[in-house]
């Protein structure tokens, strides 16, 4: 997958916040760039108040690891970069160090298609400090859009309940990249195809679509357009029904349908894109029905979303197939996941991890310090709670006890030995080598399914989702109340002496 040089004809290391530059600048000054580092990607709340997330993206972390690199145009621009009197930003010795930089980190990522939770690491970077840091913008960049369009078009597919998704999304999408991403994690998220060609020709998503108004418009009348097309795509007509009066238009495409059927065809079906979906599917399937084409499929459009498809649904809409864009492809109603990139522990000069925490008033943002990963325990194929916890620590099978990391009085215990378990953080990359074999699309598809699958419904409710227990192990609790308490105690102490 090289989407990402296909794009942009050039090396993609500079996609970084200026930040990252300098702080990358100011730890090579202070001989701090080759400290040994740990930091987790992870994000803190669901979006669209849901239940659960899907992780999409690590193709493209992927690929932007492998092209790790400053290239010479890339050390061009930032030797040329000043300070306000004029002094070069970075030193010469420092753009020799970019120059010789070679991507050396372990990279231990969820795999795509992996239904996620809050506050468990969604990828964990271990590596030389300069490194992890230059990677937090790229990856939060990609992570927090794919997961986020996953997770939308996730909502869609639960909403639709089996029927096909139909991602319509291109012409509102945000920009090029947005889009080409879009279809992607809208794809992995269970949508059916995408009506954006390079989508199909870049990932292999499966490329669909009917018709537009303008169609229609650009004949004298309806019928003849129907004719017309049905003429060019005999095998797959799906009228559009409702340029100008709907019900005329269903009565048009039952007109056509049964002059394909003279000729040994059959119409696919019809579009309707305005008025109320409803009654308008409702009044086309009967139509549809009696005059023989009980097979003809009913497609509705027109700024559909999960709410709308629910509503529908109850309406007992007899629509068979959805087409979703722009608020699938711009999540519409949160149009950002809030994920973040936090240093969890660094090593010391004697070689000894400390584990960090960044505290807050908010426990919320109080981050889960230490080399820690996740466990996900299964009952018969069901996700029952993730655990995080501590790498090195043994976990014991007779119980362990998973505490949330907001409130500690919430607690699941549970007994290992019953359950199945997956190790959800999985070696990516080792020392800067790639060592993981990445699944085609059509596999991470497969995956988000099988684990949307292993997700009780009640999780999935899209308004007032029930909670799915996420916390941490007892060890790592105590070591991050431990860190939590000390650097407190510390900062009363200092607050005493002054
Ligand atoms: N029966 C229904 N129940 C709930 N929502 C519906 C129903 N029928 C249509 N909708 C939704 O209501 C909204 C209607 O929007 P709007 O009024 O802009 O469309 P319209 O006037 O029918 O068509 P146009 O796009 O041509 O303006 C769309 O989001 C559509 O998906
Ligand atoms: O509504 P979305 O979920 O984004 O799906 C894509 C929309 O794009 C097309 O029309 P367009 O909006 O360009 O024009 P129209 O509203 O006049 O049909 C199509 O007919 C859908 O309505
Ligand atoms: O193929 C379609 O019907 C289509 C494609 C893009 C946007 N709206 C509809």
């Amino acid at each position: 997958m090289k989407i990402t040089k296909d794009l942009y004809q050039s090396n993609l290391v500079l996609l970084t916040d200026f930040y990252q530059l300098t702080m990358a600048y100011a730890y090579w000054k202070a001989g701090k760039g080759e400290q040994e580092a740990v930091f987790n990607l992870f994000f803190r709340k669901h979006p669209f108040q849901g239940g659960f997330s899907l992780a999409a993206g690590l193709d493209y972390v992927i690929d932007y690891c492998k092209n790790f690199r400053f290239s010479g145009t890339d050390l061009d621009y930032l030797a040329q970069m000043k300070n306000q009197d004029g002094s070069p930003v970075f030193e010469v010795g420092f753009l020799d160090y970019l120059k010789n930089l070679k991507f050396s980190c372990d990279i231990d990522a969820v795999e795509e298609g992996t239904v996620v939770f809050p506050n468990a690491p969604l990828i964990r970077v271990r590596g030389p400090l300069i490194q992890c840091q230059l990677l937090e913008t790229p990856l939060l960049n990609i992570i927090n859009f794919q997961t986020l369009i996953a997770t939308k078009a996730a909502r869609i597919n639960v909403a639709a309940n089996g029927a096909p998704v139909l991602e319509f999304g291109l012409r509102r999408a945000q920009g090029i990249d947005g889009a080409l991403a879009a279809s992607r994690a809208a794809y992995i998220g269970g949508c059916t195809s995408t009506s954006n060609v390079m989508a199909g020709k870049l990932f292999g998503i499966p490329v669909s679509g009917t018709h537009a108004h303008s169609w229609i418009m650009s004949f004298d009348t309806e019928l003849e357009a129907f004719e017309a097309y049905a003429e060019a795509f005999p095998e797959k007509c799906v009228f559009l029904v409702d340029t100008y009066d709907t019900i005329q238009g269903i009565k048009n495409a039952i007109k056509v349908g049964e002059i394909l059927r003279e000729k040994g065809k059959e119409m696919v079906g019809i579009r309707i894109d305005s008025g109320d979906l409803a009654y308008f599917s409702i009044q086309a399937r009967q139509m549809l029905d009696e005059a023989g084409f009980p097979e003809a499929k009913i497609v509705a459009s027109n700024d559909l979303d999960e709410q709308i498809i629910t509503s529908l649904k109850t309406q007992e809409a007899a629509i068979d197939v959805w087409g979703v864009g722009t608020k699938l492809v711009t999540a519409y109603d949160q149009p950002a996941l809030g994920a973040v990139y936090k240093l969890s522990a660094i090593k010391d000069e004697k070689g000894k991890w400390v584990p960090k925490v960044k505290v807050s008033q908010q426990s919320l943002k109080i981050n889960i310090p230490g080399l820690h990963n996740v466990k996900r325990y299964y009952s018969k194929d069901k996700a029952v709670a993730d655990m995080i916890y501590l790498e090195e620590e043994e976990i014991n099978p007779r119980g362990v006890v998973i505490i949330d990391p907001i409130d500690p009085t919430r607690r699941k215990r549970l007994m290992p030995a019953f359950y199945s378990e997956e190790v959800l953080l999985k070696p990516i990359f080792k020392e800067g080598k790639l060592i993981y074999s990445i699944p085609s699309l059509e596999k991470i598809r497969e995956r988000a399914a099988q684990q949307l699958e292993s997700l009780d419904k009640t999780h999935k409710r899209l308004v007032n989702p029930h909670l799915y227990p996420v916390g941490l192990e007892e060890n790592l609790h105590h070591l991050r109340m431990e860190l939590v308490l000390k650097s407190q105690n510390f900062e009363n102490e200092k607050n005493e002496q002054e």
